[in-house]
C-alpha cells in the first residue's frame, strides 16, 4: 500500500508513489463549497462550511482506478477538482501537465471526460445521432479501430454497453440504466485522455456492469486513457480495479493495488463497521446495520 503522509497540525496530506508522478498533481490544494442558504446553526447563525480539503497535496498514477469510501467522503469533490470542473479557493490542480481549471472547454474536455452522478438531458435525438455527434466530435473524429482489433470503435461500443435496442430512441426516453450505458459509450467514444466516472453503474445490471468494467479496463490499458471511477461495489473494485483509492471519514486516503489496500482492517477503518459487515450493507438499512454491528462489537 502506498503510505499516506499526514502532518496532523496543518492538514498537509502527500500521497506519493513511485508511479504517481503523471496523472493529476494536488499542490496544497483548498477547497471549500459555498455556504447553503438557510444553513443556520442553533443561535440562527449561516453556518459557515468547513475546507473539504485543506493544504491538500497528492500525486496520483495514470491506470484504472477505482475511488471506494463511505457517503460524503469527497469522492465526487476530488474528481470534479482533478478535472477541472471546479476551482480550488488555493493551491493548483495539474492534470497530466496542465493546470486544468484555467484550460478552454473544448481543451479541457478533450484532457478529461467527466460523467457525473446525475445527468439530465434536454436533447430528442435519438442515441444513434448522439453516439455519431460525440464520436465525430472527440478525438477519435469518428474513426478508431475496435479494441478487439476488427471493426469499428462505435459497433464495438454499441455491442458491449447492448445499445441496439434503443439506438432510435432518444435519451430522455430511456430508463436510468439504459442512460448509464449510453453514457459510457459516450466516454469511449469521445476518447479524451482521462475519463472520471462518479458512481456510473448503480442502476445496471449486475451482468451489465461486469461486462463494462472489463471493457473499460481493457480500454484503458488498450488506448492509454485513464480511468477515475467511484464506485460502492466492492466486491467490482477488487474484481477489475488496478488500483484502490480508499477515502477514510477525515478525509486521509490510502492508495495501492486492491489487495494491498481493501483489507479488513482498512475498510472497518474506512466504513466504521465489521468487515464482515460490509457484503451485506448494502442490502441493509442504516438501522439495521447499527444493531448488528452493536451485536458484533
Ligand atoms: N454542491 C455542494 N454544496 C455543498 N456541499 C457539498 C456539495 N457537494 C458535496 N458537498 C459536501 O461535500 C462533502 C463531500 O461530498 P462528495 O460528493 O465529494 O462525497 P462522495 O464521497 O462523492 O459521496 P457519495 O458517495 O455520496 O457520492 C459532503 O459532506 C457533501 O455533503
Amino acid at each position: 500500500m502506498c503510505p499516506l503522509f499526514a502532518d496532523e497540525a496543518d492538514f498537509f496530506y502527500y500521497i506519493k508513489c513511485m508511479d504517481s508522478l503523471d496523472f493529476v498533481e494536488f499542490n496544497d490544494v483548498t477547497f471549500t463549497y459555498p455556504a447553503v442558504e438557510g444553513d443556520v446553526d442553533e443561535n440562527g447563525e449561516q453556518i459557515v462550511p468547513k475546507p473539504i480539503f485543506e493544504h491538500f497535496s497528492a500525486s496520483l498514477p495514470k491506470g484504472f482506478v477505482s475511488l471506494v469510501g463511505q457517503n460524503g467522503c469527497g469522492k465526487s469533490t476530488l474528481m470534479l477538482l482533478a478535472s477541472g470542473r471546479l476551482k480550488p479557493d488555493s493551491g493548483n490542480v495539474s492534470l497530466l501537465g496542465k493546470d486544468v481549471f484555467s484550460l478552454g472547454e473544448e481543451e479541457k474536455n478533450l484532457l478529461a471526460t467527466v460523467i457525473y452522478q446525475n445527468m439530465e438531458f434536454e436533447t430528442e435525438d435519438s442515441v444513434e445521432s448522439l453516439l455519431s455527434q460525440v464520436y465525430a466530435g472527440g478525438k477519435f473524429a469518428g474513426k478508431a479501430v475496435a479494441i478487439g482489433g476488427t471493426g469499428d470503435l462505435k459497433d464495438e461500443a454499441i455491442r458491449v454497453f447492448e445499445l441496439e435496442g434503443v439506438l432510435n430512441h432518444a435519451l430522455t426516453h430511456l430508463s436510468k440504466g439504459e442512460i448509464q450505458r449510453v453514457l459510457l459509450a459516450f466516454s469511449v467514444l469521445y476518447g479524451s485522455e482521462s475519463i472520471f466516472m462518479d458512481e456510473p453503474m448503480f442502476a445496471m445490471e449486475e451482468a451489465q456492469k461486469e461486462k463494462s468494467l472489463a471493457y473499460l479496463k481493457e480500454f484503458a490499458r488498450k488506448t492509454n486513457r485513464t480511468i477515475y471511477i467511484a464506485m460502492h461495489e466492492l466486491d467490482l473494485t477488487k474484481k477489475f480495479a488496478e488500483k484502490v483509492l480508499l477515502f477514510y471519514p477525515n478525509r486521509d486516503m490510502s492508495f495501492g493495488t486492491p489487495d494491498e489496500v481493501l483489507t479488513d482492517e482498512e475498510l472497518e477503518k474506512a466504513y466504521e463497521i465489521p468487515a464482515a459487515l460490509l457484503k451485506k450493507k448494502e442490502d441493509m438499512t442504516r438501522e439495521q446495520l447499527a444493531a448488528e454491528s452493536a451485536m458484533m462489537r
